[in-house]
């Protein structure tokens, strides 16, 4: 007996049975030749039966139930499966199916066999549980589990059907089985050779079986065996009788070549026909099958790729590498595709062994998650490939065509694919490699601009708004304090609510009280006299001495209320050292009163026009410079400090006022305007203001900016260094008559031309060092400029004067701007009650001096609009009628305009001549 000569013992439990089968089988074999029945295969996912009653595909359901599902034509076994039994792993003979159940381990047989039992093969060795099942065309052999013990050397196998029910022993472990037509084979797992038992006579697998070959796995076919070598090439092996009974079979030809030879590919699996074989090929698992196939017969799809394959008798289906997992056959007798996807593997809860590799749950899942589908990692890569990535725990390996040194045509199409890829890759490197880091320069260079750009713009927009911030600050904290703005916008113009004013600084006194503080308004307490107003000398019931501004009764009440109101409006809203002081208000009927500090020493202007040499010597040229660097400041803090910036549009020698110390307050606030709260552009006003000290700008183009009070500071600057008024009358040599003489056109020739001290007031020695003076007048030269672009901004004519002041006062370090008025002066009156600080003026020295000034001081109020017929008449208001109109006629009658018309041409070349309007305007004034 051939299988004795597999060198093991063979213990044949009922051996008379045998032999006896052993001829019959023989003969039935021819037989079934001519049927061309054969059962084959081991046990898998996926099995196909064949047979007279029709091809059956039957898989294990791809969901990892475990749970199998059919399809084909033989309805015994697609109705009779057993769809809620979990199982193993499936096998399948002619006409029949069987199952490796899971729960038991014993196999459960389905179908239309006349040789093999439906449900569990009996007589079935009690409580017997299997490692594997495979089934031939008409019997089922079952691997039964390794034993522990003595017999941990010994493998029992059991087999139902024709001629083979019997159980096997044989000395040695058996790592798996397969099943023939009729015959059935062994693999020793520790020595890896294969023996067959069985019908020996119409296959002659036993006899040649190669002895000194050592195999992976087997797998059984009709006739033959194939098995998968061990060893680095991992080639299939076939042995049998399928060429020499080839002849005897009419359907069968050689389309693919002898079965016996294989081709020389490393395979993964091999599945054996009835007269074929099919492999999965290591590195690619596409499918390769040879030997005889019958006709019409087809061939195996090209180039898919499988995970699993399983062979009837003349046809092979296999699972498709996919995330599909649906099955595809080929062959004869059976669809090329099946509409049921099932499972690539068996799920195994044991880890996957040395040389698989654990199939994505992506791919196929197992119900239990902690069981796994493991497939064969692929062995070596073919001719002109090579080895990409070893085969890990979670993928296979891969193998990829060698390009330097490709032949075949597959591998030129490959690589010029992937070398046109690699070429593009490269081209994208090197673009990347150039071009990065000009992208990176050219990204770091823009954000660095937005940076830049969006600091200037912040910077820039903080220095415009910078007078303007608190204003909006302001404006918005009424806004929310009060359901409405308590500004009124008055053609861009804010003015506070009077209400709002009261819960302020200024305090609200009654008439009462500030008649009696006066002492009735009685002319002992009046101390000056305004376009507007009559101020008083008063004294409060606390003692404080205060200034009353009483405004004037007349059919024009409106524009006094309208100067009281600004006037209230601004000074209640701000507060500097050099700004005259709002103590309070009064505001009952027609009464419109303001409550001021009491300035004992008067208006500059008093000061410096007054017939009393000695009131004008008082104020000696240190004194004078720095009144003039205190009202500078103090206008310094109106354009550039308060919110909203504020134009006083009335700088002049009357509105600088003196305290008891000689420090300097700007005061009268009555023609002021607030500068817009948006913006600090300029305001589009009607000129107003007092003659002499107009920005010519301003009255020619109605171009209101805080430059109309430099250029009226400058007037106010060469007042104060000529001790002359702004506009003063002159005898001219060999002329008899006086003429008005505007101070600028007079002032700025003589000091360019530099003869400075020709300007100098002749009532004060001069200076050891003219050098100050000199500066004073070079600043005073740049505020009358006529353009107000080129006029320097208050902050900058402070910086100059202080320095001339500390030049002056003979500081070692004169081109430092000076300390602060309050320490340099030792000015205490912030600090100071206003009662500590009395007058030591009285009323009628006061009146004397005033009743002394007013002769030029030419008042152009608010609603003169030019030119204008009104303006004169003002001027009358304002001033004796007398003086004003004898004094201007005299100087337009004698002709002698010159110095104005200088004035007007340089107005003209540089901001354009004056329209004939604006021409009467100038004569008339000027
Ligand atoms: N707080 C004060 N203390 C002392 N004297 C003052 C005070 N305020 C005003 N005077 C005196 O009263 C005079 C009149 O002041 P007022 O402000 O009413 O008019 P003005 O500015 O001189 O003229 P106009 O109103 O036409 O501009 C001033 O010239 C000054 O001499």
């Amino acid at each position: 007996m051939g299988i004795f000569l597999r060198g093991f013992h063979f213990w044949v439990l009922n051996i008379s049975t045998w032999r006896a089968g052993i001829l019959v089988v023989f003969l039935l074999v021819l037989s079934d030749l001519l049927r061309l029945a054969s059962g084959l295969g081991s046990m898998s996912s996926i099995t196909v039966s064949y047979g007279e009653k029709g091809p059956v595909f039957c898989g294990l359901k791809s969901d990892g139930s475990h749970l199998v599902t059919c399809y084909g034509s033989n309805l015994a076994i697609t109705y009779g499966t057993p769809v809620h039994m979990p199982f193993l792993g499936l096998t399948a003979g002619d006409g029949f199916v069987c199952g490796l159940l899971m729960d038991t381990n014993q196999p459960y047989c389905w179908g239309s066999s006349g040789y093999i039992q439906m449900g569990v093969p009996q007589s079935m060795v009690k409580g017997a549980e299997y490692l594997e099942i495979s089934a031939g065309d008409y019997h089922l052999c079952g691997l039964r589990k390794p034993m522990t013990g003595k017999l941990r050397n010994t493998s029992f196998v059991d087999c139902w059907g024709y001629n083979m029910t019997k159980n096997y022993v044989f000395d040695g472990q058996i790592q798996s089985i397969s099943a023939g037509s009729e015959f059935s084979c062994g693999l020793f797992a520790q020595n890896r050779t294969v023996f067959c038992w069985g019908d020996e006579t119409s296959s002659r697998v036993i006899s040649l079986i190669p002895k000194d070959m050592r195999f992976q796995k087997i797998a059984a076919g009709g006739y033959h065996v194939c098995g998968i070598l061990e060893g680095v090439n991992s080639r299939a092996f076939c042995w049998g009788r399928s060429l020499d009974i080839e002849e005897e079979i009419s359907v069968a030809y050689s389309g693919q070549g002898n079965v016996d030879l294989a081709p020389n590919e490393p395979m993964l699996s091999v599945v054996g026909g009835k007269f074929h074989a099919c492999g999965i090929r290591s590195y690619d698992r596409g499918v390769i099958c040879w030997g005889f196939i019958v006709k019409p017969s087809t061939s195996v799809p090209n180039g898919i790729k499988v995970y699993e394959i399983a062979a009837g008798n003349y046809f092979t289906c296999g699972i498709l590498a996919e995330r599909s997992l649906l099955p595809v056959c080929w062959g004869s007798g059976f669809p090329t595709s099946l509409p049921l996807a099932v499972s690539p593997g068996l799920c195994k809860s044991t880890p996957c062994a040395p040389g698989f590799y654990e199939l994505s749950h992506q791919n196929a899942s197992c119900k239990d998650p902690n069981s796994r589908i493991c497939l064969a990692c692929s062995n070596g890569c073919p001719a002109e490939m090579y080895q990409k990535s070893e085969c890990s725990l979670n993928s296979d390996r891969q193998c990829e065509y060698n390009c330097s040194i490709c032949k075949s045509a597959e591998c030129v199409s490959n690589c010029s694919s992937s070398y046109s890829n690699i070429l593009q890759e490269k081209k994208n490197e090197r673009f990347w490699s150039l071009q990065l880091p000009v992208i990176i320069a050219e990204i770091a260079f823009a954000v660095f601009l937005v940076i830049v750009v969006s600091i200037t713009a912040v910077l820039y927009v903080r220095y415009k708004l910078r007078d303007c911030q608190c204003a909006t600050k302001d404006s918005k904290s009424k806004k929310n304090n009060r359901n409405g703005s308590s500004f009124q916008k008055d053609n861009g113009r804010i003015r506070p609510d009077l209400d709002d004013l009261k819960i302020r600084r200024a305090q609200m006194f009654t008439y009462e009280e500030l008649e009696r503080a006066t002492a009735g308004f009685k002319e002992d307490s009046l101390v000056g006299k305004g376009s507007f107003s009559y101020v008083f000398r008063g004294v409060l019931k606390d003692g404080t001495v205060v200034a009353v501004k009483r405004a004037i009764m007349s059919p024009n009440m409106q524009k006094s209320w309208k100067e009281f109101h600004t006037e209230l409006d601004l000074l209640s809203r701000l507060n500097h050292a050099h700004l005259l002081n709002l103590l309070g208000y009064c505001e009952e009927g027609e009464e419109r009163l303001l409550v001021y500090e009491y300035m004992a020493h008067g208006s500059l202007h008093q000061h410096l026009h007054g017939k009393n040499k000695a009131v004008k010597e008082q104020l000696d040229w240190i004194r004078r410079v720095t009144i003039a660097v205190q009202a500078a400041r103090g206008i310094e803090y109106l354009h550039g400090y308060a919110c909203p910036p504020v134009i006083h549009r009335d700088i002049k020698s009357s509105n600088i006022l003196i305290d008891e110390e000689h420090n300097a307050r700007v005061a009268d606030f009555g023609l002021s305007l607030l500068g817009p709260a948006d913006s600090c552009s300029p305001l589009p006003e009607l000129p107003a203001g007092t003659l002499g000290y107009l920005d010519p700008e301003y009255y020619r183009l109605h171009y209101l900016t805080t430059k109309s009070d430099v250029y009226s500071f400058g007037v106010l600057l060469l007042e104060i260094l000529s001790g002359r008024k702004a506009i003063h009358m002159q005898y001219e040599e060999g002329n008899v008559v006086e003429r008005a003489v505007n101070i600028v056109e007079w002032a700025v020739p003589l000091i360019k031309s530099g003869e400075v001290t020709g300007i100098l007031d002749p009532v004060l020695k001069l200076p050891s060092d003219l050098e100050a003076l000199k500066r004073i007048a070079n600043v005073a030269c740049k505020c009358v400029r006529m353009r107000g672009k080129e006029r320097p901004s208050m902050d900058k004519v402070t910086t100059a004067l202080e320095r001339a002041l500390a030049l002056l006062m003979g500081s070692p370090c004169n081109e430092q701007p000076i300390l602060p008025t309050e320490v340099v002066l030792g000015s205490s009156r912030l600090h100071k009650k206003p009662s500590q600080r009395s007058s030591n003026r009285s009323a009628s020295e006061t009146d004397m001096i005033e009743a002394e000034d007013q002769r030029f001081e030419f008042r152009a109020p608010s609603w003169i609009t030019f030119p204008s017929v009104a303006s004169s008449q003002r001027r009358k208001s304002s001033v004796s009628d007398a003086d004003v109109e004898g004094k201007t006629s005299e100087a337009k009658n004698s002709g002698n305009g010159g110095s104005v018309n200088d004035g007007l041409r340089s107005l003209e070349e540089e901001i354009g001549p004056a329209s004939p309007r604006e021409n009467l305007f100038l004569q008339h004034n000027f």
